[in-house]
């Protein structure tokens, strides 16, 4: 095993493993860390928790947990994924579990790199912006857990870790590797612990990958996933077949919808033209005991439609504010997951064999409630959002950050199902 990768939601792990295949590596997905050593034939191996907004002490153990079991497992470089938005508060878990994961590992330094250019998440003097939007400007700023109103990585940084925070721009990086590793140094020796570092394109990921190559710890985005593969390239064999391995058969499908992002409100209204839908009650879903059952059975009249049925909760950034006012941010969003969990389960067990679902914390709820242990990686339906099929039984899912895809996302994951 080459690369650990710890991923603070399910969608990140998905994203940055569909990214690692893409570039050479086979991988595996793991739903949580194991409770055993495995056998795995792979050169990474993704854990994926559900540690970017639960309590700061429960991130932390959960993140030096699967850091153990994956030095158990050889691994001889650590990935820390966070999501390209760096979706945190001041009081966020990136910056605590960063510390406590360099402490493990005993180093004293490691960079920040949430860029992901290809679907326009870059940094430019370590300002975070989103398809040229300042992250504080961009939906980002109506995020029903975590709202993003600061766009500066380092003062993000500094907040929420122990350490300082350095800033190598992207004069520096377009210098090459070597100029980027002297930088490096210097920032360590003036004490700083970690270094914020600009990217905008693909070349400056590859040129970083290049700079990272011997950093025990490295944390960000999925972006940077080609250039540290790139590093492994002498050890890696063929994985076609791990690639096979991920692909989704026509079978029962439903697509659920928990993101409120802007991105997941166009394909909500984009699918809705086409396919079965029904919003989610978020009151009844708080109140009525019996409203899971309604909803499931709607979903099992709807299943053999051309198109499959889609349940959302994702609501414009006015009609989530009025809700979150009437039964609190926390109790509704609770609930919504709680329901999204319980539908999922009693879907399997009806047959449904296939899930496209959106959100990060929504895919979570949903991957543990039907009790998935791990992935093969797929094909990409955009970048980065795989299908993946559990590799205990036949469930195929696909797992949407909420800001990822086109449009037609919905629509275009069925396109890829075979016989
Ligand atoms: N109508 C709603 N009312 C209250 N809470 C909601 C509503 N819709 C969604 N939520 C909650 O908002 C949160 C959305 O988070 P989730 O991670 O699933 O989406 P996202 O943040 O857009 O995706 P990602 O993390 O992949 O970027 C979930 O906790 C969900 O339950
Ligand atoms: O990095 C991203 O944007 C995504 O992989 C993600 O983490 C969304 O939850």
């Amino acid at each position: 095993m080459l690369l650990g990768v710890i991923a603070d939601d399910f969608t990140g792990a998905t994203d940055i493993a569909g990214f690692l295949v893409e570039n050479g590596m086979r991988t595996i997905q793991l739903n949580g860390v194991p409770e055993t050593k495995l056998d795995i034939d792979a050169d990474a191996v993704v854990i994926s928790l559900k540690s970017r907004s639960c309590p700061v002490n429960e991130a932390i153990e959960t993140s030096v947990e699967a850091l153990n079991w994956l030095q158990q497992q050889g691994c001889q470089q650590f990935y820390f994924k966070y999501c390209s938005t760096f979706d945190s508060t001041r009081e966020g878990n990136i910056g605590p579990v960063t510390d406590a994961l360099l402490e493990a590992l005993n180093e004293e330094f490691t960079i920040v790199c949430p860029a992901l250019p290809v679907n326009g998440r870059t940094v430019f003097n370590g300002h975070l912006f989103v398809l040229g939007e300042l992250l504080s400007d961009s939906g980002m700023r109506n995020h029903p857990v975590t709202p993003m109103t600061d766009s500066s990585l380092v003062r993000l940084m500094d907040a929420q870790s122990k350490g300082t925070t350095g800033l190598v721009n992207y004069q520096t990086i377009e210098q090459g590797a070597q100029a980027i590793t002297e930088c490096f140094s210097a920032i360590s020796q003036e004490g700083k612990r970690y270094v914020v570092v600009d990217a905008f394109n693909q070349s400056h990921l590859e040129t970083l990958g290049e700079a990272v190559k011997t950093l025990k710890l490295v944390t960000g985005g999925s972006g940077l996933a080609s250039g540290i593969a790139k590093n492994w390239t002498e050890h890696l064999s063929d994985q076609s077949s791990a690639k096979e391995a991920g692909k989704p058969q026509q079978a029962k499908t439903v697509v659920l919808s928990g993101s409120c992002s802007i991105m997941t409100n166009q394909q909500v209204a984009t699918y809705a033209q086409k396919a079965p839908h029904l919003a989610l009650d978020v009151k009844a879903c708080l109140e009525q005991q019996d409203y899971c059952e309604s909803v499931f059975k709607w979903v099992l009249e709807n299943l053999d439609a051309d198109f499959a049925p889609m349940v959302y909760a994702t609501a414009e950034p006015e009609v989530l504010k009025a809700i979150q006012a009437q039964y609190g941010a926390q109790a509704s969003s609770q609930a919504v997951e709680q329901f999204f969990s319980q539908l999922a389960h009693q879907l399997k067990e009806n047959g449904v064999k296939n899930f496209i679902v959106a959100g990060g914390e929504t895919s979570g709820v949903v991957t543990q409630s039907l009790g998935v242990k791990g992935f093969h990686i797929g094909p990409q339906i955009a970048p980065g959002v795989p299908w993946v099929k559990a590799v205990d039984n036949n469930l195929s899912l696909a797992l949407k950050s909420g800001n990822f895809g086109d449009a037609n996302f919905f629509e275009t994951a069925q396109g890829f199902y075979h016989d």
